[in-house]
């Protein structure tokens, strides 16, 4: 049965613009220059839409960009195990706290998820079937190489030694302090203005940033009336169990109602202030299309469109699967939409927006990786003089005992970042996402892995570019083309 969303029927015409390709050159130029990468421009080709480009010349290892992210969100599973700030995901508090919260939830018994796949899944399995087109997952090639240095996806071989509930709890309460611990201390932890157990932030600055963007419409703290509440809480436990994914796309809506809002009280303002009394604030659609001009660039095809079709669905089964895709995105934006509606920004309420936003962050995103102190600790015992290392051995290892492979979990989640998603695809790339030892917050980071001369276009790869040529076409299908690289053009031969 066809899906029918009467806001797609009744903004029709608006929603054709709000999706439209957009590529304001000067969006893009001023990105850069607040990113001080001025060695990059962003371009339109008539073959692949939108691409980065060199400006001037990379040496291989080069920094070519470090990239803000514009959307983010820590994997539901992954919250367990790394304790992070809610706006830039740097690790917070201290060693002691990290392990002992690790240890004490390991002990109530919630479960963690490990999988190599991590892309925009939780732990649910109809997510892990459902996400096939995601960039994250298949930049596996480069971040796999961060995943590999912290220790990520090792699997839990080690048998854990757990340890009585109250050593758990004066660890986690820093009661008791660990050796050489204070060489690894994280920023303290600063709570949501707004009361909610959420958030939790590096810095006041995170706070404010966070609250300002997004959670002043996300938190479920002790302000929000209860009816929103609740519907705020089933969205987000939705999201958890079957796509975070819909967490961004939550983010994304709530950020631009946010920005019409500053946008509607600085015209206020303006009319306050003229004597002209023609200035309107009721709300008008360009004002709605300002303040989601950031989103607006991004590259998107509805989820429901783009998303591959499993391997265990038949194909003659393909229309039925989509609905049901259709359908799952749609339970999502409703209990959203109960949570935070708001009658000026109706039309974000659409469908087809919401479809276009979470293909949005399926085909841009990549893995948001961020490397773990407790690793960091325990390798630093670990590489002790022998006197010193025996005598701080004594007190950690019981604790690496019954944390077991765990210890070196980094943060993981998905991000969308607005000028690394205009990178396109090569199997034969000149340029990779790779996290250095400084790298430790939840940035993008692009490195040059050959020399780049002026005007050259800048390539990834999105998949693992050392698959056969079969599989490398196949994997590329989730993003709706086939590579004609030169890699791929020799080996069709
Ligand atoms: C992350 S976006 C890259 C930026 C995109 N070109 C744009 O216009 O915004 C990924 C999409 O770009 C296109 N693309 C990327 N690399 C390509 C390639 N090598 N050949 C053809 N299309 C490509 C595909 O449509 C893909 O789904």
């Amino acid at each position: 049965m066809e899906i029918i969303c009467p806001i797609d029927a009744k903004y029709s015409d608006q929603i054709a613009r709000f999706l439209a390709p957009s590529d304001r050159q000067e969006y893009f130029e001023q990105l850069i220059a607040t990113r001080k990468c001025t060695g990059i421009k962003v371009k339109h080709d008539s073959d692949h839409g939108k691409g980065v480009y060199a400006d001037s010349e990379f040496q291989e290892g080069d920094l070519v960009l470090k990239d803000q992210m514009l959307f983010g969100v820590q994997h539901s599973s992954n919250k367990i195990d790394c304790f992070v700030c809610g706006f830039c995901y740097r690790f917070i508090s201290s060693i002691e706290h990290q392990i002992g919260r690790k240890l004490y939830l390991q002990n109530l018994g919630v479960s963690t998820n490990h999988e190599c796949d991590q892309g925009t899944t939780s732990s649910s399995a109809v997510a892990n079937d459902w996400n096939g087109s995601d960039l994250s997952d298949d930049e596996a090639n480069s971040d796999t190489v961060d995943c590999q240095n912290f220790g990520e996806c090792a699997s839990s071989n080690t048998v854990k030694i757990p340890l009585p509930m109250e050593v758990v709890l004066s660890l986690m309460h820093e009661e008791l302090v660990l050796p050489y611990s204070e060489k690894f201390s994280q920023p303290s932890v600063i709570p949501c203005r707004g009361g909610c157990n959420e958030g939790c932030y590096c810095s006041k600055l995170c706070m404010e940033a966070d609250w300002e963007m997004f959670h002043s419409l996300l938190c479920t703290g002790t302000e929000l009336k209860s009816r929103r509440k609740e519907a705020l809480l089933a969205f987000i436990e939705h999201a958890n169990e079957t796509n975070d994914i819909f967490l961004l796309a939550g983010k994304a809506i709530v950020s631009t109602i946010l920005n019409y809002r500053k946008l509607k009280a600085a015209k206020l303002k303006q009319k306050e202030k003229s004597v002209c009394s023609e200035v309107s604030v009721d709300c008008d659609c360009h004002m709605l299309l300002e303040a989601w001009k950031p989103i607006s660039m991004g590259f998107k095809r509805r989820w429901w469109d783009c998303i591959a079709l499993p391997d265990d669905v038949d194909s003659c089964d393909e229309a039925a699967f989509r609905m049901q895709i259709k359908q799952l995105a749609y339970t999502s934006l409703k209990l959203l939409k109960e949570a935070i509606f708001d009658k000026e920004c109706e039309l974000l309420f659409s469908l087809d927006i919401y479809g276009s936003l979470i293909g949005m962050f399926e085909l841009n995103n990549l893995d948001l990786v961020v490397a773990s102190p407790v690793e960091d600790y325990f390798l630093y015992i670990n590489e002790l003089p022998e006197s010193e290392k025996k005598k701080a051995e004594q007190v950690t290892k019981p604790f690496l005992n019954a944390l077991g492979d765990d210890y070196s979990v980094c943060c993981q989640g998905t991000a969308f970042f607005p000028l690394q998603s205009c990178m396109n695809h090569s199997c034969l790339p000149n340029a990779k996402a790779f996290k250095r030892e400084e790298d430790r917050d939840g940035q993008a980071t692009i490195i040059a892995v050959r020399t780049i001369r002026k005007g050259e276009e800048i390539t990834i790869s999105y998949i693992d570019e050392d698959l056969p040529f079969e599989e490398r076409q196949a994997s590329l299908a989730d993003y709706g083309f086939s590579c004609r690289c030169p890699k791929c053009s020799e080996e069709q031969q």
